[in-house]
């Protein structure tokens, strides 16, 4: 007899997650594009994050597997058990199941936790597509006080149609910047083929303004804008972007990292009710607690693609310095690693932006090797990089009697 309260759909939804595995192919696209703000230099964000060894840090990527688990209280024990069973039975044979039950003090019910874990994934080919060539149109007037429109929108089209061949091939695409405007291409080529999407932003800022809210005028600021339904009203026609329709829910969406929110965003942030973790959040809950919220707020329903942009600036600037609107107060190194290996552990992760990038605005070398090498490190996680090791290349401990060679 199958359980059908809420732990039962509980444990249905984590169990699915742990035989999710989305694609076994990566795809990385090179987006140089500088025209969503007024600094240049951040059109080279690819070539330097290449040059930081992605692809071979990809190719040689040793996955650890993943892991996931939920805690519940139940009052009779073998209604759980029996509802596991079926669970283990449905599970694929490379699947650690792990349930444990403590009595509660009352001895009323049972406090419980159900975690389950994949071990070491297969590699996957890594399949570097190059870089788009983008134009800048001669005659694009500002709109209001926006620079670039049209050409904004023209790069935005011409990415858009790129994500969406490299998801509708299957592959997990990483998108390399260029600034934070290609968001809008990016998300919304992905939402060509997942409709059903949600969209996790990692940044110092919440770009959500409006050109009527927008302080600079700099559509790297206002990507988000462009993507909502709930503002569609709110929003002026701007050149450019006739070629889109918003699509996304305002509940489909995260923020993680936000610490410089501008007066419009902050409204907007508040009147549609969007979830969102500041760096104060993150001081007070902790990291942990904000993934699992994030998580829930976005799969408890159902468990779906994730579009994950980040940018760089989420980083605190001593770590990613080499960008163009830096803020005090962000991520440590150990943060912005646990939120990507959160969304690896999910299974979901579908495409991920990594913007910002810009390798002209280091003080130093090592400056600019610094944020290059983070953003190969955030990539690297939210591909199946574990820091805790795996053992792809020994399938047991080597012994020395044996006549093997080992590859390491
Ligand atoms: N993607 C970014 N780095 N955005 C910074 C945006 C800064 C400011 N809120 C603006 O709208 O101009
Ligand atoms: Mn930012
Ligand atoms: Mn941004």
């Amino acid at each position: 007899m199958a359980l059908r309260g809420p732990l039962s759909r509980l444990l249905r939804s984590t169990l699915s997650s742990c035989q999710q595995n989305r694609s076994h192919s990566v795809a990385i696209l090179g987006a140089p594009f500088s025209k969503g703000q007024k600094r240049r230099g951040v059109e080279h964000g690819p070539k330097a994050i290449r040059d930081a060894g992605l692809v071979e840090r990809l190719s040689n990527l040793e996955r650890g597997g993943r892991e996931g688990g939920v805690r519940f209280t139940v009052c009779r024990k073998d209604n759980v058990s029996e509802e596991l069973t079926q669970a283990t039975e449905s599970c694929k044979s490379d699947v650690d199941l792990n349930v444990a039950f403590h009595r509660s003090d009352t001895g009323r019910c049972y406090f419980g936790s159900f975690l389950w874990r994949v071990r070491n994934e297969p590699d996957y080919p890594v399949h570097d597509f190059g870089d788009l060539t983008f134009k800048h149109l001669e005659k694009d007037e500002h709109f209001m006080h926006v620079p670039f429109p049209r050409t904004v929108g023209r790069a935005n089209k011409l990415l858009s149609g790129a994500v969406s061949g490299a998801v509708g091939a299957g592959h997990t695409c990483i998108m390399l910047g260029g600034d934070h405007s290609l968001a809008i291409g990016s998300v919304e080529g992905h939402a060509q083929q997942c409709p059903d999407l949600c969209l996790i932003w990692v940044d110092a800022h919440a770009d959500i303004n409006t050109p009527l809210t927008s302080p600079s005028g700099n559509l790297h600021g206002q990507s988000v804008a462009f993507l909502l339904k709930d503002l569609q009203n709110k929003m002026p026609e701007v050149p450019g972007f006739s070629w889109m329709k918003p699509f996304l829910s305002a509940r489909d969406l995260v923020y993680i990292g936000l610490r410089d929110v501008d007066p419009g965003e902050h409204i907007i942030l508040k009147t549609l009710g969007i979830q969102y973790f500041s760096m104060r959040d993150i001081d007070r809950m902790g990291i942990q607690r904000v993934m699992e919220v994030t998580l829930d707020h976005l799969l408890a329903r159902k468990q779906r693609p994730i579009h994950l942009s980040f940018d760089i600036d989420a980083f605190d600037p001593s770590l990613a310095p080499a960008t163009g609107t830096p803020v005090n107060g962000g991520l440590t190194y150990r943060e912005g690693i646990y939120v990507t290996e959160e969304i690896h552990n999910t299974g979901l992760l579908s495409v991920m932006d990594v913007v910002e990038v810009n390798p002209t605005l280091g003080a130093t070398p090592e400056a600019v090797e610094a944020t290059t090498s983070l953003a190969v490190d955030v990539i690297a996680s939210a591909l199946g990089q574990t820091r805790e090791g795996a053992h792809v290349a020994f399938p047991k401990i080597p012994e020395p009697k044996e006549d093997t060679e080992l590859r390491l």
